[in-house]
């Protein structure tokens, strides 16, 4: 199978990077569209001879599998552009925020395949997690094929399209926020005394840890919780002040923020 990607930025990057390090597909088997070569320029650093075009119509045209990974914007005029040469073998995937099915499929001819993915950046290193929808002509073959690729780069699940905004608010946007909370873990280490290395390096693999514990052991993360709180002990104290500042709220509020702007996106 060859994989053609539409945009060739940050998501792109990670996908492709993820693709060739879980070795669900080689280097030769992967190509890549932008406006400009050098626009290019990021994927072909990251990825040595990666196949790269400014031709949008050339990777359909060479690639059953289409991953477009443009900004939501753009989606509808890209996908325009495309349509003259989308073949019955092509499966077209897109990465993009808000923009829901019937405007994908909108623009293509008519029985296109389509599956709709929400993936993340950490797909780059494997630990993806990421949610997908078949489209109204999909087959069981497409989602085979989705769960093939994004499975290969970490956590993959169907989900109905109307909890995919939701997914975004979670696991698409959420690594940002726990890289803000890894740089303010960081933060306090340095704040307390630790060398700014030190503290980052423990920062990031308390958070790993953490994630790894919920996913291997499966007992309730309020339970994992009261493990490390002794009675009057450090932990708990910690705990009170993030209840007293609104940790849980923040967390809650950011997730819907974001879910409600992918809504947007699609309007
Ligand atoms: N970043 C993330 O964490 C996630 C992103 N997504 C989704 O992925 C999609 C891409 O996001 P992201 O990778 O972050 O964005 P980037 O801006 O990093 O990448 C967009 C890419 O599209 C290219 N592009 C612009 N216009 C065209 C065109 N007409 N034809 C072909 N390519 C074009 C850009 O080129 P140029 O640089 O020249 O403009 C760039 O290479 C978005 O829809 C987003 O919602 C989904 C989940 C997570
Ligand atoms: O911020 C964004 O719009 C994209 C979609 C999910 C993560 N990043």
């Amino acid at each position: 199978m060859t994989i053609g990607f539409i945009g060739a930025g940050k998501m792109a990057q990670a996908l492709a990077s993820g693709f060739i390090a879980s070795r669900v597909a080689s280097v030769d088997k992967l190509f890549a569209s932008a406006p400009s070569m050098e626009s290019l320029q990021g994927i072909k650093e990251k990825i040595n001879n990666i196949n790269v075009t400014t031709d949008n119509k050339d990777i359909v045209r060479k690639n059953d599998v289409i991953i477009v990974a443009v900004k939501p914007n753009i989606l509808s005029q890209v996908l325009k552009e495309i349509a003259p040469v989308i073949r019955s073998e092509n499966l077209i995937i897109s990465v993009a925020a808000g923009i829901r099915i019937p405007a994908i499929e909108d623009p293509l001819p008519n029985g296109t395949r389509v599956v709709r993915v929400m993936p993340n950046t950490p797909c780059l290193v494997g630990a993806g997690a990421s949610a997908y929808s078949l489209g109204t002509y999909a087959q069981s073959r497409d989602a085979e094929t989705v769960n093939k690729l994004m499975s290969a780069v970490g956590l993959c699940e169907k989900v109905p399209e109307s909890l995919i905004d939701a997914v975004v608010g979670v696991s698409g946007s959420g690594p940002a926020y726990m890289f803000v909370a890894i740089e303010a873990l960081a933060d306090g280490g340095v704040k307390a005394g630790l060398p700014r290395h030190l503290a980052l390096k423990l920062a990031a693999q308390t958070l790993l840890g953490a994630g790894k514990m919920v996913m291997e052991i499966g007992a309730h993360p309020a339970e994992l919780k009261d493990e490390v709180c002794s009675p009057g002990g450090t932990t708990i104290a910690a705990v009170h002040t993030l209840e007293k500042n609104g940790f849980r709220g923040a967390l809650i509020d950011a997730v819907l923020e974001s879910c409600n702007r992918s809504r947007e996106l699609g309007n």
